[in-house]
Formats: structure tokens, sequence, C-alpha cells
């Protein structure tokens, strides 16, 4: 078996007595690419930064590149890429001059990856950080994070700013960096459609919590919705994710009858999402 490349075991954490983290466990293993869904304030950015050390965690263990979080070498962290949610420093800096005094902290920096990117995402060089706009900040970040093919690639809401046509080139840039190189991509996003794209697995996390972890696949085929009229319905074969009256959303269904069910549906991303917070 491969060792994941970043591993939370039974991770907790606390800000002014409130459950922030509640028992995490999360392995991102070599090709995966898991999109982090949650409302707001659910603990997505906790649970990324802790992951680089920024955050210690109350309880549990994070292991990076097979080394603990709060302990990581210069080494490891050369092969770690990190998109934090605000825009990132370099004021004062035009574009060349700031990427250079980037790229000199990473020698696997690759220079045809970084003129390729800043071609296609029509970046001018010459221009002044400071006038750019939020979401060429954005995609300038993306660049800095990728441009050295970290094994593992950590994004908080990375193309939030992006204009569609960005968003889409930049996910399966994403997409073939973690499928060419055999990294790994941990990446929060509110942005369903986008998630449903790129991801081979997904990770929901409802108050702290982790309520799902699957392959999108595996999601898709068996999550479903079941309308019943009678709740004494018997739906004991399955893990139950959230339950109401007269229905409930079911995880671990392969096709077969369900006595007392009215209907069996299955969901979008965006209407599991939207079930799970009902
Ligand atoms: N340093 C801190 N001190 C106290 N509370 C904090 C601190 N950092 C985060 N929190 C709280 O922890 C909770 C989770 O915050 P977090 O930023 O992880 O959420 P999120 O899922 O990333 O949200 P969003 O989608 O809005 O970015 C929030 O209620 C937030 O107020």
């Amino acid at each position: 078996m491969t060792r994941p490349l970043l591993s939370y075991k039974n991770v907790s954490k606390q800000y002014n007595q409130r459950q922030i983290l509640n028992n995490i466990n999360l392995n991102v293993e070599p090709g995966m690419v898991i999109g982090l869904l949650g409302k707001n304030g659910a603990g997505k950015t906790t649970l990324l930064r802790s992951a680089l050390g920024l955050i210690t965690p109350d309880q549990g263990e994070i292991q990076v590149l097979g080394e603990l979080s709060h302990q990581l070498s210069a080494s490891s962290k050369q092969k770690i890429g990190y998109v934090a949610q605000q825009t990132f420093g370099y004021e004062g800096f035009k574009i060349a001059d700031a990427l250079a005094l980037h790229r000199s902290f990473y020698p696997n920096w690759d220079m045809q990856l970084e003129a390729k990117w800043l071609a296609r995402f029509e970046l001018n060089s010459k221009d002044a950080i400071n006038d750019l706009s939020i979401g060429q900040r954005q995609t300038l970040a993306l660049i800095m994070a990728m441009a050295y093919r970290p094994q593992l690639l950590i994004l908080d809401e990375p193309v939030a700013s992006l204009d569609p046509i960005a968003r889409r080139e930049f996910m399966s840039d994403l997409f073939d960096l973690a499928l060419d190189s055999g990294s790994g991509i941990l990446f929060s996003s509110h942005i369903t459609s986008d998630i449903e794209r790129v991801a081979s697995h997904i990770a929901l996390i409802k108050q702290g919590e982790l309520l799902l972890l699957d392959e999108l696949d595996v999601i898709r085929d068996t999550v479903r919705k079941v309308s019943f009229k009678e709740s004494t319905i018997d739906l004991s074969a399955y893990t139950i994710l959230n339950r109401q009256q007269n229905c409930a959303i079911i995880y671990g269904y392969t096709g077969e009858t369900v006595v007392g069910a009215l209907a069996i549906n299955t969901l979008s991303l965006e209407q599991l999402f939207v079930e799970l917070h009902g």
C-alpha cells in the first residue's frame, strides 16, 4: 500500500469551547483529488491550515509526507503547494519580480509551465501586483503553488474569483497534475459543478464532522433520497445521512427494492448538499 501524502487521524480542534473539528479521519493518497465541501463556518479552512502546521489540533495527529504537520522539514515544505483563501503578499512587486523571488525557494520550479500559464491566463510579467484584479491575483497564486509540481496541493477555495473559463482550465490542470505526477490534491470549494467535474473523491464536512467521504462515483451510485409515508420504514441496511419526517438521505443503496418507499431518487452533489443541510 502506498503511504498517504496527508493523513488526519482522530483530529479535533476547539475554539472558545466550541468544537470546530470533531474527530476527523482522512487520507490523501497519490492521484486523489479530494473536493472538500461544507457550509460557511463548517471548518474547511481550519482543516486545511492544520495540515500545514499553521493550526495545532487539540487532539489527534496529522502526518504530511511522513512527517508531523507541525514539524515539517524544509525539504517537505518544498513539496507542498498551498493557496490560501485570502489574497497573498508581494504587494509593491511586479509579477516577474514576485515570481523570481518565489521561484528561488523551489529547486523543482518548471519555467515552461510558468510561461505557459502566464500566457494562457494573459498575465503580463511587467504588470504590478497592486494593479491586478482579485481574480488575476488568485491566478498568480495558483501558478505560484503549482509550477513546482508539488506532491501535495492544498487549496482553499482556489478558483472562487476566477471567471468560468479560467476556472475550467485550472480545474482540468489540477486533475492532470494529480494524474501525471502522482500528486494528491485537497481543495475546498462552494462550486459543486467544479467539484463534480474534477474531484475523484468528495469529503463533506458539517459542523466540524466528516459526514461523508468516498469516491465521487460511489456517492453518485449509492446515495439516494428515499421518500416514505410510514416512519416505521426499515432503513437499517443503510447509513442514514439525514432523516426527516417523510424522507431520508441514505448511503449504501445498491438498487434493491425498499419496502415502504414511495420513491427512491438520485441526487446531484448540489441537491445532496442542500438536503444534508435541510
Ligand atoms: N482563530 C479563531 N478563533 C476563534 N474561532 C475561529 C478561529 N478560526 C476559525 N474560527 C471559527 O471556526 C469555525 C470554522 O471556521 P473555518 O474558517 O474553518 O470555516 P470554513 O468552513 O472554512 O468557512 P468558509 O466557507 O466561510 O470559509 C467558524 O465558526 C469560525 O468562526
